[in-house]
């Protein structure tokens, strides 16, 4: 993936953030930094508030407090962030080639769908009917959205959750990748991941 040469400026300063799920406050007067070519891990127990504060810094839910602020991005451009969550948009009745090529035009991506399919390991799998797709299946063709709309930030919720030793290693390969392309990645999760990078981490209930 390219990016442009003026996303290696991206970055991402969030202060004194507060965050709340129905009466009950998560986290207060949390500070965050991440640059471009970095990660950030978020670790935390179950019910510590890693998605929520993935949905924040994603712009889907307000802070209850603080302020997030994304620089070196223009914010008349395109969309910056890809959001890898736990659901995926997957609709029974669509194939799984069709899906991509979906979520590739409604993303403004351009990339080859069938590329993306083998990259992350369903080639072969196109014309399957998305619903049929197994657990870790659905999450590779989920990953394979990051690729085809390529975006500077990824923001990204148990990335292997489901996956197998193979599915690991290709999401290490292709963070170490973003990161090496000048992309900028948050991940909640509680296993190791395996890429190669820069990356520092935050616990949420420490
Ligand atoms: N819409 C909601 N209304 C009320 N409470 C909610 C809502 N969504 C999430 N919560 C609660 O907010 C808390 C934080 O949830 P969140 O999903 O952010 O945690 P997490 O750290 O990502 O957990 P996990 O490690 O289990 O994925 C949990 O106790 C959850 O039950």
């Amino acid at each position: 993936m390219t990016l442009r040469q003026d996303l290696r400026r991206l970055s991402l300063c969030a202060t004194g953030l507060s965050g709340a799920r129905g009466e009950r406050i998560l986290f207060a007067n949390l500070d965050l930094k991440a640059e471009a070519g970095t990660a950030l891990l978020l670790r935390g127990a179950n019910g510590a508030g890693k998605t929520t504060l993935l949905l924040m810094l994603y712009g889907a839910i307000r802070p209850l407090a603080g302020q997030i602020v994304w620089s070196g991005q223009d914010p008349e451009g395109p969309p910056f962030i890809h959001l890898f969550g736990h659901r995926a948009a997957v609709r029974a009745r669509l194939a799984v080639l069709e899906t991509l090529n979906f979520w590739r035009d409604a993303n403004g991506g351009t990339k080859d769908c069938v590329e993306a399919l083998e990259r992350v390991g369903l080639g072969g799998l196109g014309s399957l009917d998305a619903g049929y797709l197994s657990a870790g299946q659905t999450r590779r063709l989920s990953l394979a959205r990051l690729l085809v709309a390529p975006r500077p930030v990824w923001l990204l919720d148990e990335p292997t959750a489901a996956l197998d030793p193979d599915g690991d290693r290709l999401v290490g390969e292709l963070m170490a990748e973003h990161l090496a392309a000048g992309g900028l990645i948050i991940a909640a999760t509680h296993l190791p991941l395996a890429f190669v990078g820069t990356s520092s981490e935050i616990r949420l209930d420490g």
